[in-house]
């Protein structure tokens, strides 16, 4: 066999390449939660158009691929119809021959070459993409069977300058296919004002993500019913609800793209917008992350890689194996760095505009306390216009704010109010608050 290194340099190819990856199931959940497949699927669109006639088909399988003859035949055939078709014709009727048809025939010839070679090289290419974003959603349709309303948010009897509000009546809601009869939400009943600031707390396994995963929709109740500024949840638009909710937790990841387009995706509109961009960054405390790197904004952590190389031998080749190293390296940052990016998508978001609902589901064991308190206070200093929910388990610092707590136990709500309320209560939210305090002062 004889030994190859197959690279690609060319931007458009790489940018496929990027999307492609975006398009797998690994980012579903932000794709879901941004919005983001329209994007997604307008830029394909713009790379492979650039691309032109090159094949999408990655370089080591074109390499290896044996050639077909009939896909030749067929290209050729289509490369020279309007040629052959010029020449009949002036052979015979030279009479209709002019030099503007045959300046439209060029052009025409052009076009017709790259369509032609787009439908015989990568038209399944393309549809097979475009399915991958399809089979995102369906996915999500399949697990959750959340349908889609027709009400506008924010309609015309609430302007939801506020924030949205919610009531929850008798909630109940399991996780399909799980062994456990336990519901994961139980008869939960609870008001949440336009504006409030939200805690929720409570032992792992007792409910707080299923309640954030109700309140945005992600999942439907099983019984009892959820409104939203006074209409059943689901009468809304499920887009016109995902475009004013803003939902940070552990889970987000960082796409292979530049830390610009990490940030700036947050809110598509604004994506060419340094400015906003690096206001985010700050806001969301990844400043000094994209400082440290090489390219800064510019940087991609993990670039897309097309490099294949095979049979090198180690001596032989030392030089092309060096080569082949030296290529699309990644560079990666720490757990608490990626989550401050991440957050820094969500600060994107609320620099947008138009979001109403803002969630903070544990976003934060990733980050040292300080960054952890800096996130919050930016939260709550981008409070106006949203109601703001934050989940957490270190929540010293935070329930002094907070309009409302609810503490969660077994899928129930099991203490509920403001936090001298709960204190005055003396049950285990009162307990749990003074074990942190004392450890926070321990730790002193
Ligand atoms: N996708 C899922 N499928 C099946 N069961 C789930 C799923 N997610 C959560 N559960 C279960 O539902 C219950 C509530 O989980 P949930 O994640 O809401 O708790 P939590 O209070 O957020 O916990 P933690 O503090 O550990 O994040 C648990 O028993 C959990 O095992």
């Amino acid at each position: 066999m004889k030994p190859f290194l197959v690279y690609s340099n060319n931007a458009d190819y790489l940018r496929l390449v990027a999307l492609n990856r975006l398009a797998s199931g690994y980012h579903r959940e932000d794709i879901i939660s941004g919005g983001l497949a329209g994007w997604i699927l307008a830029q394909y669109r713009k790379a492979r158009l650039n691309l032109a006639n090159i094949s999408e088909t990655p370089a080591y399988l074109q390499y290896a691929q044996p050639k077909s003859p009939l896909r030749d035949i067929l290209i050729t055939l289509v490369h020279e119809l309007p040629t052959l078709y010029l020449t009949a014709k002036a052979l015979f009727r030279p009479q209709d021959l002019t030099v503007s048809s045959f300046a439209v025939f060029q052009s025409y010839k052009a076009n017709l070459d790259q369509t032609f070679y787009m439908l015989l090289l990568d038209i399944s290419r393309a549809l097979e993409f475009a399915s991958y974003i399809k089979q995102l959603y369906d996915i999500e349709k399949i697990q959750n069977k959340v349908t889609d309303g027709d009400e506008p948010y924010p309609n015309s009897t609430h302007s939801a300058e506020n924030g949205m509000a919610f009531e929850l009546k008798d909630v109940s809601f399991a996780y399909a296919h799980t062994n456990s009869k336990d519901n994961a939400i139980r008869n939960v009943s609870l008001k949440i004002e336009a504006g409030q600031l939200v805690v929720i707390v409570g032992d792992n396994g007792s409910g707080k993500s299923t309640l954030i995963k109700l309140l945005t929709r992600l999942y439907d109740v099983d019984s009892g019913e959820i409104l939203v500024d006074g209409l059943p949840i689901k009468s809304y638009r499920l887009s016109d609800i995902r475009q004013v909710q803003a939902v940070l937790t552990q889970d987000h990841q960082l796409f292979p793209l530049s830390l610009a387009e990490n940030i700036g995706l947050g809110s598509t509109e604004n994506l060419h917008d340094m400015e906003m961009i690096r206001q985010a960054a700050e806001d969301g405390g990844a400043a000094d992350v994209i400082e440290k790197m090489t390219d800064g904004i510019e940087t991609t952590l993990s670039p897309a890689t097309t490099a294949e190389s095979q049979y090198l031998d180690k001596e032989r080749h030392k030089d092309l194996q060096e080569f082949y190293d030296g290529l699309e390296n990644s560079t990666d940052v720490s757990g608490g760095e990626r989550q401050r990016l991440v957050t820094s998508r969500t600060f994107m978001r609320f620099l947008g505009g138009g979001i109403r609902f803002a969630v903070a589901d544990e976003p934060s064991s990733a980050m040292d306390p300080k960054a952890e308190h800096r996130l919050f206070q930016r939260f709550r200093e981008s409070r106006q216009g949203k109601t703001l929910v934050f989940v957490t388990h270190r929540f010293g610092h935070l329930v002094k704010h907070a309009d409302l707590i609810v503490r969660m136990k077994d899928g129930q709500v099991a203490e509920l109010g403001t936090h001298s309320e709960l204190m005055a209560r003396g049950g285990e939210y009162s307990e749990s608050y003074n074990v942190q305090a004392q450890a926070y002062a321990d730790g002193q």
